[in-house]
């Protein structure tokens, strides 16, 4: 088994992309971005299967928001698109769970989204997935129910920003060390989760996760 197998314990940082699918740039009155966005959660976000996610305190539109993660192998800082994929050390499943009406009111005052992207219980992630279980990871079908119902449905190969591109630009100004987490941007149809919703999500055949929310 891969020493990453543990990466939440490892948990050195969570390195997250926004508004890299267009139709999600687009759901959400944004511009499409010509560089990527970056943010940070910090690891005590993690959550994993058979822990609920918890919906913070006055938080009135928590949404849910799946993405492709990254698990990075090896130390990287300043590395080529050609270099990037020497980086991987595997993958998992991520939801950047998002209060949105936080994130809204920062976005007004030009305040940063930290609270808002990085609450207890922020990031629920899958089980690692081994680095050859995933041939391409720029053609993966991804998606998400709640109750049942398909809310999110898109592919990797949609991302404006590949993954090869956005270790490359990441480590041009964060250091990459083993453990990290990049997640890589959600596709359209976030929306808002209620306190017993149970939220089901999948890449390709490869892995799925389900998490409870609690409020
Ligand atoms: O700018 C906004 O209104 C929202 C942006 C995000 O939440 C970006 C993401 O986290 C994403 O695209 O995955
Ligand atoms: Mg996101």
């Amino acid at each position: 088994m891969s020493k990453l197998a543990n990466f939440r314990e490892i948990g050195r940082k969570i390195v997250c992309v926004g508004r890299n699918y267009s139709e999600h740039a687009a759901e959400l009155n944004n511009p499409v971005p010509t560089k990527p966005i970056l943010f940070l959660k910090p690891t005590s976000s993690y959550v994993a299967e058979g822990s609920p996610i918890k919906i913070p305190k006055d938080c009135t539109d928590l949404n849910h928001e799946v993405e492709l993660g990254i698990v990075i192998g090896s130390r990287a800082s300043c590395i080529s698109v050609e270099e990037a994929s020497q980086a991987i050390g595997g993958y998992a499943l991520g939801l950047d769970m998002t209060a949105r009406d936080w994130q809204n009111e920062a976005k007004k005052k030009g305040h940063p989204w930290s609270i808002a992207k990085g609450f207890d219980t922020s990031c629920p992630i899958s089980a690692f997935v081994e680095k050859d279980k995933i041939k391409n990871p720029n053609e993966l079908d991804i998606w998400l129910t709640v109750n049942g119902e398909k809310r999110q449905s898109g592919n990797t190969r949609d991302m404006i920003f590949s993954v090869e591109y956005l270790i490359s630009y990441i480590s041009q100004f964060f250091t990459l060390e083993p453990g990290d987490l990049l997640l890589t941007g959600t596709p359209s149809g976030v929306s808002r989760v209620q306190p017993g919703d149970v939220l089901k999500a999948g890449l390709g055949d490869v892995v799925s996760m389900q998490f409870k929310v609690e409020a």
